[in-house]
């Protein structure tokens, strides 16, 4: 087993407690003995599942203490190769977008003190209603994803169209690599897509859908970035059909949907009376994204693997005795169900820190938010549910189920903005 490079984020007398070095306080790193550490963590009782996690990995995990309560966050912190050079881990990377992401908007914002909302609007050469191009893209979202356009319905009619239009920018960016024109798709497409991408930005859209967006970016702080990186994870999606643990596929996780979590909040919209900091406001997003894509990898592993892709982490298949070709084979075992309980065990720490987000946004966005949550997080049920068939049977949340969400979600929405400041564990 290799040894991995720590990063211990927390207080001197807890680092002291459980035994680390001097060396280690604070934000300092010292090779991580996975085992030893591991029985450590249990020996004194604390939450360690997600340590355990990691142990047989690369990985190490990043430990802090919040408010007396320790957590231990299920994502990557720095990765070391077993001769110990230390490389940035994707978690790192994502979170400086999240700042950056974070402190743009902020600017933004105190820069444009009114949203001003158009009516129409004049694409060279061709005049297009505006409002037929937003209704387009709520037919688009509509069709696609019933449960998004409901939730939708729930917004001020301003937010809701511009999520629609940013939906229905995803959805086409998604079909560039799953659509029936896939096979044709090559990366200069995906460059051809990025400069059309800029010229929305620009303001200067190719069609009536893409319009609706140039639309939006002008009145809500969106920023061109997480777009971009969602391009970034089609491109991904292109050249590669393996992930070798979990920090590779962190970062397509991010670049296919956390990047759907920082397009959203600048249209959604922060309280105004939360105390939370944008960015933790913006790292509960990237969370969700992050809970939904896992959410979706686990559901999806037979209809994947019937396309020769294998979104778990090689090296967790490995450490639990299996191999693609027990996912080629789809035989539900307890070794599988095992390894289920814990990928699913992660996606649920995602969603609890996306839950945390959900009370900062402004009033009209939580509910819809706070319902698109807890039916994908079902999902996850489901699969238990089917007892870890996720193989030959799709895990599915009934009609009846999503309608029991909706007060659910209400009575959350309810729930006020933080007082304090929302406890953020990064690196
Ligand atoms: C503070 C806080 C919690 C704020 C909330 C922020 C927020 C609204 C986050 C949204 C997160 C979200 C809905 C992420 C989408 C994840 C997703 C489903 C990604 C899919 C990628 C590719 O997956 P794959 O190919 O494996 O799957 P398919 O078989 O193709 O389904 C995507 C398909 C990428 C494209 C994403 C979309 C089309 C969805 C975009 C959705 C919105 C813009 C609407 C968000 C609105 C609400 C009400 C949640
Ligand atoms: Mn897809």
């Amino acid at each position: 087993m290799a040894a991995a490079q720590l990063r211990v984020v927390m207080p001197i007398e807890f680092s002291t407690s459980i035994g680390f070095s001097d060396a280690i306080r604070e934000g300092g790193s010292r090779l991580l003995n996975p085992k030893n550490d591991c029985r450590f963590l249990q020996r004194k009782k604390i939450r360690w599942s997600f340590y355990s996690l990691f142990a047989n990995t690369n990985y190490a995990c990043v430990v802090q203490e919040t408010e007396k309560d320790l957590k231990f966050p299920i994502y990557s912190s720095m990765v070391a190769n077993p001769v110990g050079e230390v490389a940035i881990s994707s978690e790192q990377k994502v979170y400086d977008v999240v700042l950056k992401q974070a402190a743009l908007v902020e600017q933004q914002l105190r820069r444009k003190t009114a949203i001003e909302v158009n009516t129409d609007m004049v694409v060279p050469g061709t005049v297009y209603l505006l409002k037929e191009a937003y209704d387009r893209c709520g037919q688009v979202c509509a069709e696609y994803a019933k449960t998004f356009y409901l939730g939708t319905l729930l917004m001020t009619p301003e937010r809701r169209r511009a999520i629609w239009a940013i939906y229905v920018w995803c959805r086409r960016t998604d079909e560039l690599v799953d659509g029936p024109n896939a096979s044709h798709i090559t990366p200069s497409a995906l460059d051809r897509w990025e400069a059309r991408l800029e010229d929305v930005f620009a303001g200067q859209p190719y069609d009536m859908l893409d319009a609706a967006l140039s639309d939006t970016v002008v009145n809500f702080p969106v920023d061109i970035q997480p777009f971009k990186d969602m391009i970034e994870g089609m491109r991904m999606d292109l050249k590669k059909s393996r992930y070798k643990n979990f920090d590779e596929l962190y970062l397509y996780c991010y670049y296919v949907a956390g990047t759907v979590g920082l397009m959203s909040v600048p249209v959604m919209g922060i309280a105004p009376e939360s105390h939370a900091t944008t960015e933790s406001v913006y790292n509960a997003a990237l969370a969700l994204g992050i809970a939904n894509q896992l959410t979706n990898i686990l559901r999806d592993v037979g209809e994947d693997a019937t396309r020769g892709r294998v979104y778990l982490p090689q090296d967790e298949l490995a450490d639990a005795g299996l191999s693609d070709e027990d996912i080629f084979n789809g035989k539900v075992t307890d070794r599988w169900r095992n390894f289920m309980k814990n990928q699913i065990r992660r996606a649920r720490m995602f969603f609890m820190e996306a839950e945390k987000g959900v009370s900062e946004l402004s009033q009209a966005s939580r509910w819809p938010v706070s319902a698109s949550l807890l039916l994908y997080r079902q999902i996850l049920d489901e699969i238990e549910a089917n007892d870890y068939n996720n193989f030959t049977k799709r895990a599915y949340v009934s009609k009846a189920k999503k309608l029991i969400a909706l007060p659910v979600a209400f009575g959350r929405s309810l729930i006020r903005p933080s007082r304090k400041k929302l406890a953020l564990v990064k690196p």
